[in-house]
């Protein structure tokens, strides 16, 4: 297993993470539990920070939260002074809770409430990323009602379609996301929002997908906004201040994986920003970003406790742990792949090749396909890697299964940011009706 960030191998032979001993760390909260690495999740934002700076542009970098939303994690980005990207009411009130500044908060989703929208008014939020004509008319009535203006970007699809770059694949026509460029709906929606009102028009949006390793698919994004901008500029005399370019720059996994440094990621984007919008003539505009994966991603770390063990001579060798789809649902929704290690034999050379199953009742229940590994023994603590995005946030209760704690580490220190569930929290919104309670059965 590749050790990212300040994760290294001690003297007894265990895997630390942040300065903290991952066998202790599993003895003394429990197993499943999700590590997180506090400096690495710095590194990464300093990263973004110092390269937009480096660029001389103004930009924002809006830590996109959908990746991983807990309380301790907007303070973070907070003190590191990233903007946050919110695709719904539950991470709203979550930022808020947390004390994050609300002009740093934008709104996206494709279908956001009214209560939602009336949410994010009442709290002043920083801005709506605009997905639709519906929303945009709906934005415009709520906000008149409260007698407030509010900031816009308009998300765009920009038709960088899938056939160039497979990966890339929320950018292109057919998407359920943002106003499509080829079809006019986006000048269209330019026009429309022009004539509202409570909209303030502040820039435009783009996002291509998540995972990608390449900088074409952002430069080709980048040339169409700008073209479109120039465009909009000429026939609706509408300046765009900001330009978001999303998130989906890519980590790295496995082996497999290919993502380039932070830096250069960035780099491209403010290079090809300057160059297409200085190729129309028009004032360079602020660039806005919203990394989720690669701020979290490659921070986080899932240790679980081995079970059971499962050999079909011939066939395949299953290790079971004391999680899986509940706590990682990636596997089984897109065939994602992993490394591991035993966190409490780091150094045992490896001996044979399993299949890591999870306890959920589910045959598709499977974290690792083709794991080398020492042979596990009941006890062991498994180490999965690059788990920080996407694990938490699309944890589920399925099986009635609780969902892990969350520990920051750092410094040899660990904090919890969020507490395991208990069996009382997976019944908390139970209600047995009177007429199905066992007094009233008694009774008929
Ligand atoms: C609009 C938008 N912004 C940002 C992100 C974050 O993407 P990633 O985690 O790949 O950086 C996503 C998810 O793909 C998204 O849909
Ligand atoms: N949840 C996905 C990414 C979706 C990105 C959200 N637009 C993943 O785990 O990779």
């Amino acid at each position: 297993m590749h050790l990212h960030g300040t994760s290294t191998i001690n003297d007894k032979g265990h895997l630390t993470i942040g300065g903290c001993d991952a066998t202790e760390l599993a003895q003394q909260f429990g197993t499943p539990l999700y590590v997180m690495d506090e400096a690495l999740i710095r590194q990464r934002c300093r990263e973004y920070m110092e390269a937009f700076r480096a660029s001389g542009l103004q930009f924002q970098v809006a830590y996109a939260s959908k990746a991983f939303c807990v309380m301790a994690m907007c303070r973070i980005a907070d003190e590191e002074g990233l903007s946050l990207d919110v695709v719904s009411d539950g991470e709203l009130y979550t930022a808020l809770k947390a004390g994050f500044p609300v002009e740093r908060i934008h709104f996206h989703g494709n279908n956001k409430t009214p209560q939602e929208i009336e949410m994010a008014l009442d709290a002043g939020i920083g801005c709506f990323v605009v997905d639709n004509f519906v929303e945009l008319q709906l934005l415009n009535e709520l906000a008149k009602d409260k007698g407030k203006k509010v900031n816009i970007l308009f998300r765009i699809t920009p038709g960088v379609e899938a056939h160039t770059h497979e990966f890339i694949s929320t950018g292109q026509t057919d998407s359920k996301f943002g106003f499509d460029l080829g079809n006019g709906s986006a000048m269209e929606a330019v026009r429309t929002a022009k004539a509202l009102s409570q909209i303030e028009i502040l820039g435009i949006h783009s996002h291509i997908g998540s995972q990608i390793f390449e900088v074409e698919g952002f430069k080709m994004a980048v040339e169409k906004v700008a073209g479109f901008a120039a465009d909009v500029r000429n026939e609706l005399d509408v300046t765009f201040q900001v330009v978001n370019l999303g998130g989906g720059f890519g980590i790295r996994y496995t082996g497999e994986d290919t993502p380039l440094p932070v830096s250069q990621y960035v780099q491209a984007i403010t290079d090809a920003v300057k160059e297409y919008f200085t190729q129309h003539q028009y004032p360079v505009p602020q660039i806005w970003v919203e990394p989720g994966r690669s701020i979290v991603g490659d921070a986080g770390t899932t240790l679980y406790t081995v079970g059971t063990y499962k050999d079909i001579p011939g066939v395949n060798k299953y290790i079971a742990v004391d999680g899986g789809m509940t706590d990682n649902i990636r596997p089984a929704l897109y065939g994602s792949k992993y490394e591991a290690m035993l966190a409490n034999r780091a150094n045992d050379p490896a001996e044979e090749t399993v299949t890591v199953a999870g306890k959920a009742c589910e045959s598709g229940d499977k974290l690792i396909w083709d794991l080398e590994l020492p042979r596990a023994n009941t006890g062991d603590i498994l180490a999965v890697s690059c788990t920080g995005a996407y694990n938490y946030a699309m944890a589920s209760n399925y099986n009635r299964i609780r969902r892990p704690a969350v520990v920051f580490v750092k410094d040899g220190q660990a904090d919890v940011v969020v507490e395991r569930e208990s069996h009382d929290d997976i019944i908390v919104n139970d209600v047995i009706p009177a007429r199905l309670s066992k007094e009233a059965l008694a009774k008929s």
